[in-house]
């Protein structure tokens, strides 16, 4: 897609910042690591899906202050000449490190680590974050959507009902990595090379004198893919047995219908569909699909299955593309460590009276643990970034929150595999985003690493995000000294 400009993207405190340091360290800023992660997961889930790097990649790949933002800044009357020279000649300079799109996380770990002057790793706060938030919020709700229809395909519908374009644009993007088969949003398809597709509105039955010459000419126009909207009317004395008619007309005619069959999108979906799959049945359409939408979600999906639906596709909109009920990712950025001049990474905490909040220290790196024998997710585990750990010897971990909590893992039970990528190198890019296709692909293989009483909608259990043995001292070595300590 083409690409933005987007600097301005970001908060007036960051530039205010960044006067601030510019004036503290003039030629050298202080290098910061910074972590993005996030603290709950949405809908008391078991598990997140990290998404929306490609755009984190773009927008700093893109980052340049303009003339005419400078002049915009300058007519702010809060920075001076020094710094807005400073500011047309930005460009980052620092090191990203991500876990790819499309992996499931859990709470409290980085999914983003940056590492870079102090001032250029605040400016792309706001930014990074927003595009993380959105994208992340979105596929994990749309993996529960998917989970729900348990392999029948979900088509997303959400365009009309978004948050604004880019909310439609991004979120059908997040929507396809975590499992819909595709989008009716067309410049979400041009933009990521995803599938699109749809069905028809209530608008072309009315436009028509009557159901069955729009449904025949629906049928004739479209015979490769041709769902008929068949509650305009009466869904079952008027819009399946016109659905029906077309039916058996265009086999008559010799015209072969590729994918076909009805959509519903009114009243008892349970009950309509039943009688619908009976009425196909009958007339010999046994492999007519039946789709169903209507303000669904991952509970109604779950509840209808339950009812026994015979609906086979489902065109999820409203609920999935505003994440109802959890409006927010909830993910945040913060300081973990700032570099000493000996090169050396000084950790930093957040305390809170919320033990959950405290921030883990450090410039970190994260190992996933594996089960041996049965390949599922057993633990993450967080260390420094110095620290290497092997298969073959035992493993301590330490609950990051209850930390007199311990564990040995055995050595030979486990498998290890470290979950950061270096994206940028020195302000380079250094790695290059999988295809949309490609991420979805390895999302699924991703979910399948989750316990199945993980995967589960409701009350899953959860997986722990522990702490190296160093990790863990040098936590509880800077709560003892922070806290109690006036600064
Ligand atoms: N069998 C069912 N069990 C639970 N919920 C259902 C069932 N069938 C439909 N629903 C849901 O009930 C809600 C109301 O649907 P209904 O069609 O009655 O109202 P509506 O959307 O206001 O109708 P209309 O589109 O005609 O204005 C929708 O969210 C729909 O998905
Ligand atoms: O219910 P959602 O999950 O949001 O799915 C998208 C909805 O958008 C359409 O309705 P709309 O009334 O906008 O247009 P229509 O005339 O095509 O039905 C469609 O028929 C779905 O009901
Ligand atoms: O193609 C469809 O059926 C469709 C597209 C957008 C919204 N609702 C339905």
């Amino acid at each position: 897609m083409e690409t933005r400009d987007l600097t301005l993207l970001t908060d007036l405190y960051e530039l205010t910042m960044m006067q601030g340091y510019f004036k503290r360290y003039k030629d050298e800023d202080e290098i910061a690591v910074f972590d993005v992660f996030y603290r709950e997961n949405p809908y008391n889930g078991g598990y997140a899906i990290a998404c929306g790097l490609e755009q984190v990649i773009d927008y700093i790949k893109n980052l340049k202050f303009t003339k005419e933002d400078i002049d915009y800044l300058d007519s702010l009357n809060t920075f001076d000449k020094e710094f807005l020279d400073y500011l047309a000649n930005f460009k980052f300079s620092g090191d990203l490190y991500a876990i790819p799109e499309g992996t499931v996380v859990f709470p409290r770990e980085p999914l983003i680590k940056v590492i870079a002057p102090i001032s250029e790793a605040q400016l792309i706060e706001p930014a990074i974050l927003n595009f993380i938030n959105h994208q992340s919020l979105i596929a994990t709700k749309t993996s529960r959507v998917v989970y729900a229809a348990d392999g029948e395909g979900v088509m997303e519908f959400g365009l009309r009902r978004a948050q604004g374009a880019d909310a439609g644009t991004f979120g059908a993007r997040a929507a396809v990595i975590a499992g819909c088969i595709g989008t009716s949003n067309v410049l979400a398809g041009k933009f990521f090379g995803i599938p699109v597709m749809g069905t028809h509105a209530h608008s072309w039955i009315m436009s028509f004198p009557d159901e069955y010459t729009a449904f025949k000419n629906y049928a004739k126009l479209y015979p490769n893919n041709c769902l008929l909207l068949v509650d305009t009317y009466d869904t079952l004395n008027s819009g399946v047995p016109n659905a029906i008619r077309v039916f058996k007309e265009m086999k008559e005619e010799g015209i072969e219908l590729k994918k076909y069959g009805i959509r519903l999108d009114s009243g008892d979906l349970a009950y309509l569909s039943k009688e619908a799959r009976k009425m196909l049945d009958e007339a010999g359409f046994e492999n007519a699909i039946i789709s169903a939408s209507n303000d669904l979600d991952e509970n109604l999906i779950t509840s209808l299955h339950i009812q026994g639906a015979k609906i086979n596709s489902w065109g999820v909109g409203t609920h999935m593309i505003t994440s109802k009920g959890w409006s927010s990712f909830g993910g945040v950025y913060k300081l973990a460590a700032v570099q000493d001049e000996e090169g050396i990474f000084v950790p930093k905490i957040k305390l809170s009276e919320n033990t959950e909040k405290i921030t883990n220290p450090g410039n970190k790196k994260i190992y996933r643990i594996y089960n041996k024998d049965d390949g599922y997710i057993r633990a993450d585990l967080l260390s420094m970034n110095d620290e290497s750990y092997i298969e073959d010897k035992d493993l301590e971990l330490f609950d990051s929150v209850d930390t007199w909590k311990s564990a040995i893992l055995k050595a030979g039970t486990f498998k290890l595999r470290e979950l950061f990528v270096q994206v940028f190198d020195k302000g380079n890019c250094v790695y290059e985003s999988p295809s949309v296709m490609e991420i979805r692909e390895n999302c699924q293989k991703e979910l399948a690493t989750l316990r199945p009483e993980t995967r589960r909608l409701i009350n899953p259990t959860l997986v722990p995000v522990d702490l190296s043995n160093k990790l863990f001292r040098t936590k509880m070595g800077l709560f003892k000294e922070m806290s109690g300590k006036v600064l």
